[in-house]
This record gives C-alpha cells, structure tokens and sequence, in this order.
C-alpha cells in the first residue's frame, strides 16, 4: 500500500444511534485482497487491502443489514472483487460497477445477475483519467435498457462546466458525497445553491449525504460544519437521498474516521424517524432491490 495510506480504522466505537431494521449502507467498497484481485494497473492509489469479511463484520457491528458496494478506482474497469462480494453477500449487496465502452452485452448481463444496479462516472482528477463525453454518453446508453443508473462523482467547482452533460444523461442519476461542497461557503450562496437547483430541476437526480468526514474543514469528531448542507438537502428531496460510511475511506489524509460516529452522524442529518426511514431504507430498497 501507498506509504501516507491510513487503515480504515480497527475497533469503531459502538453507535448511540440505532438504525432502523433493514438498513442499508448505500456507499462503501470493496479492496482486494491484492493477491487475490490485482488492483489496476491504471491506478492513482494503492490501497489497503480491505475485503469482504470485514465489510460485513462492520455492516453487523454498526446495525446495518444490507450494502451497496461501489467499484473503487485502484480497481480501475475490473469488477471481480465487486462481483465476487456481490456473490457471497446472500443478496445482502448489490454493486455499482465501472465498465469500458466496449463491454459486451454479456458482460452486462452477468453484472445484472451479480447484483450490479449502475455505473460509476468519475470526474475527480486525482483518482482518474478523463474519459470523453462520447464514451461516457455510449456506456449511458448501453446501461438505461438494464434499468441501471448512473453514480456521478466531481468536486463543486466543477459542477457549471459538466452542468448540462449531467442533465442530458437519460437515467436515474445518484451524485456521490453531495457533489463535494466547499462547507466553508454559505449554505444559500451561488457553489451550493447550483447543487440544489440541479436536484430541484431535474427529479431523476439523487444524493448520498455522506462522507462529512472528507467535506468537513473542523477533522475529527466535529463534522459540524457540515451537518447544514447534509440536512438541507435531506429535508429538501427525502425520497432522493441515500447514505453509506464510506468505509474503507480511501485516500483520507488528515485522519481516519471512527465509523460509529458517522453512524452517529446520522440523526443530525435526518432528524425525524421518518427522514431516517426513507434514508436508511425506502429509499436505498427502492433504487437497489425492486428486484
Ligand atoms: O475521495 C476519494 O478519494 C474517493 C475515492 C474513491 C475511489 O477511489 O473509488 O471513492 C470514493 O467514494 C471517494
């Protein structure tokens, strides 16, 4: 693994906060391991590994019953270690791949029949190299007859210029992390509120509410500065947003986050029983397990 890679961290504290029965941790991923699954050679990072068993012993521990696992860019257009988490889930895991223009019909197939509902566009620099809109536009297409959707992952700055290619996709589309607000921007000033106008717009666009870890500029344990924008945009589209712990936390450099804490991060964010329902559990069944 890289030298400055942080291990996601070994015994998370218990959560204050109980998930309601059938929860889904609606974004986290699979790693590995690396002897078993080579990580792509195309990478930007090398993790730790971080296999199956663990994510299933964190998904038990934190009082969670389903998740939704997203191919991680150290393992490039390769699913194999996605599929075979998916395989071994006992339909407790549906996936969100990343495929290449040429993949084949088969190979879609065989996605769908592994749990895969959706694929990853990635347009933050550090983790890969930009694929042009044609190819991105050809993948949608191959993709909207699965009923499959779209992840989209970019940082706020660059939400003006990809505005209109992300509003031409012809799916279901889920935006990672919010869209990775500046929170030291005002809430209703001009970053934020071009995120919630894309949403307001446009009813096939969805948003985790995760990763305050990664947004927060106060580090650990005190995501507070963060808790606004989460909180907008779930009262705001409570049937659109999903949440998931993000484990296990690629790429955090200023600390590792203790996952019972983003498990208690929750209640702040979703503040009534019925916010916490469609968050934790209508929502993420609806998008992952209609069939
Ligand atoms: O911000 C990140 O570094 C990051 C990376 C990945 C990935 O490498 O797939 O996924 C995430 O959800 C977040």
């Amino acid at each position: 693994m890289d030298r400055d890679w942080l291990v996601f961290h070994p015994s998370p504290s218990k959560p204050a906060f109980r998930p309601p029965p059938g929860a889904v941790d609606a974004h986290c991923h699979v790693f590995g391991p690396g002897d078993v699954f080579p990580y792509a050679p195309e990478r930007k990072y090398t993790p730790c590994d971080a296999p199956k068993e663990k994510l299933w012993e964190l998904r038990d521990y934190l009082g969670f019953e389903r998740n939704v696992i997203v191919q991680a860019t150290c393992h490039g257009a390769d699913n194999r270690a996605l599929v075979d988490a998916l395989k071994a889930s006992n339909g407790r895991a549906r996936g969100v791949a990343t495929v290449k223009h040429d993949v084949t019909d088969e190979e879609l197939r065989a996605l769908d029949a592994a749990g895969v509902r959706g694929v990853r566009f990635n347009f933050v620099k550090r983790l890969v190299d930009t694929t042009p809109r044609e190819v991105l536009r050809s993948i949608a297409e191959r993709i909207q007859p699965l009923g499959w959707h779209i992840v989209i992952y970019f940082e706020a700055q660059e939400l003006p210029e990809l505005y209109d290619f992300f509003t031409s996709l012809p799916t279901t589309v889920v935006v990672d992390h919010m869209g990775r607000p500046d929170v030291t921007q005002p809430l209703d000033g001009p970053e934020f509120e071009l995120f919630i106008r894309l949403l307001r717009e446009n009813p096939n666009f969805w948003s985790k509410v995760s990763c305050p870890e990664r947004l927060s500029k106060r580090g650990p344990d005190a995501y507070e500065d963060v808790v606004p924008f989460a909180r907008r945009v779930v009262e705001t589209f409570p049937d659109r947003v999903l949440w998931g712990t993000d484990w296990p936390h690629p790429n955090m450099k200023s600390h590792m986050p203790d996952d019972g804490k983003l498990v208690d991060f929750i209640p702040k964010i979703a503040p009534t029983v019925e916010l916490q329902r469609k968050l934790l559990v209508d929502n993420p069944m609806a998008l992952y397990w209609s069939r």
